[in-house]
């Protein structure tokens, strides 16, 4: 084995060198392999299918152009997401716009820009959509968000489908539903092709998403006696992904046809005319695809633990803190040595929660050696915070033996941008 790691073909001491630390690494094949992979698996005779790319997992220019470049769409919650998303190239008919409490500016912007499909959350948001359409000249396609109240096994933070959810109206508000489409159909401009629900993250069990697609398709049912039709299912995202051992993710060619196959069954069980299938993968396009490099700072002894510092932390990635969330990592610059001690991985923030690993087996390190956490491409660089004015690291991409800076470290002088202060700053 080689003492020093190489990803995509890149040495990580050569990257550590060229764009210092903390740098987030994402593997450009790997990235390209699960969108081929989604592309390939997710598509049947019986339905049109489409897959949407949450970009809430990991968002800049450069990810989204690959994305588009492999015939991904995308989906969107916030102006800035949808900026990105238009600045790299995404016409807007790729686009579908979310989010539980999207604002009038955003709204606007979205439909000055043409943004072609909306998931609607609530009633309120549907008559400002009927108002802001009446001045408009184009068809907006509006699919509405359900709680399907399905309880996923994941942790209770990242599950968007419990009674009480924020999101979506819930499945038994049926009123509610009826209510909503009709103020929808009061617009010549707005068409309403069918319905949305998203069950939680980082899902294991195809067991979950069956369950989602019985409950959608009796609802779609319900509907129909009702004399409301639709075309379209967007059945979200949320499929689970390899941080650690424990986990066993379900392969995308086996929850792809799994989800079609019953989506199939449903239709003919119901009748329904459901025309197109929708997905909304986020973190298993982007989160095996991306790693981050750190450097070991200080290394301290307390009476029951080891501690390794590394140059980055909550920061970079709160999912620890935030989840519980698990990672695996290796000192990668001498993978050529035993894993003989067990240390807790912590990171420089003022802040006790700042840990990255509790407890992991590492080979021995010292100051200036390199950690390289696995498993980081998703909901870590979308979730950079600036806690402790900490600059937002670099993202690069690499593949057969090249690295490329997608996203540039923040800088002192961007970090103080936004102050406002009566003299100029030194
Ligand atoms: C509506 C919606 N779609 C898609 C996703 C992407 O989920 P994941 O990254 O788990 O695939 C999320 C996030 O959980 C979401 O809220
Ligand atoms: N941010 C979460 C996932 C939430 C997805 C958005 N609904 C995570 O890091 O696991």
């Amino acid at each position: 084995m080689d003492a020093v790691l190489k990803i995509g073909g890149v040495p990580v001491t050569e990257l550590k060198e060229r764009y210092g630390t903390p740098l987030y690494v994402y593997d450009e094949e790997k990235l390209l392999h699960q969108c081929r992979q989604y592309s390939q698996y997710f598509s049947c005779d019986a339905f049109d299918t489409e897959v949407l790319y949450a970009s809430k997992a990991f968002s800049c220019i450069e990810m989204l152009r690959l994305v588009k470049n492999q015939g991904l769409s995308v989906d969107v919650v916030s102006m800035g997401e949808l900026f990105t998303a238009l600045k790299a190239g995404i016409s807007p008919d790729r686009i579908y716009f979310h989010g539980n409490n999207k604002t009038l500016e955003e709204i606007q912007y979205a439909l000055d820009n043409h943004v072609q499909t909306f998931i609607v959350d609530n009633l309120q948001e549907a008559y400002l959509l009927v108002e802001e359409m009446k001045t408009r000249d184009y068809v907006l396609h509006v699919l509405l968000r359900i709680n399907p109240c399905i309880e996923a096994h994941t942790h209770a933070y990242i599950q968007t489908a419990n009674i009480d959810s924020k999101f979506g109206i819930h499945l038994e508000s049926i009123s509610q539903i009826v209510d909503l489409i009709q103020t929808l159909k009061q617009s010549n401009h707005i068409v309403f092709d069918g319905f949305h629900a998203h069950i939680g993250s980082q899902i294991f069990e195809k067991e979950a998403f069956v369950k989602e697609i019985e409950t959608m398709f009796s609802l779609i049912d319900t509907m129909q006696k009702k004399g409301i039709l639709c075309n379209t299912l967007n059945l979200g995202g949320g499929f689970a992904v390899h941080y650690t051992n424990e986990d066993q993710p379900i392969p995308i060619s086996v929850f792809s046809s799994v989800i079609l196959e019953t989506c199939q069954k449903m239709q003919e069980l119901y009748h329904t005319n459901i025309q197109k299938i929708l997905i909304e993968p986020g973190r298993s396009i982007v989160a095996e695809a991306g790693s981050t490099l750190y450097t070991v700072g200080f290394i301290k002894k307390t009476p029951h633990k080891k501690y390794v510092f590394v140059d980055g932390g909550m920061s970079d990635n709160i999912r620890p803190s935030l989840y519980q969330a698990k990672y695996e990592a290796d000192i990668v610059n001498h993978m050529d040595q035993k894993k003989t001690e067990i240390v807790c991985v912590a990171g420089k923030c003022c802040e006790s929660g700042d840990i990255l690993i509790d407890s992991i087996a590492l080979s021995p390190c010292d100051s200036g050696d390199l950690l390289m956490v696995y498993s980081t491409g998703a909901y870590g660089f979308s979730m950079f915070n600036n806690y402790n004015r900490n600059l937002r690291p670099a993202v690069v991409f690499v593949k057969e033996g090249n690295s490329r800076l997608v996203v540039k470290r923040e800088t002192l002088q961007e970090l103080v941008r936004g102050d406002v202060c009566d003299e100029d700053p030194v």
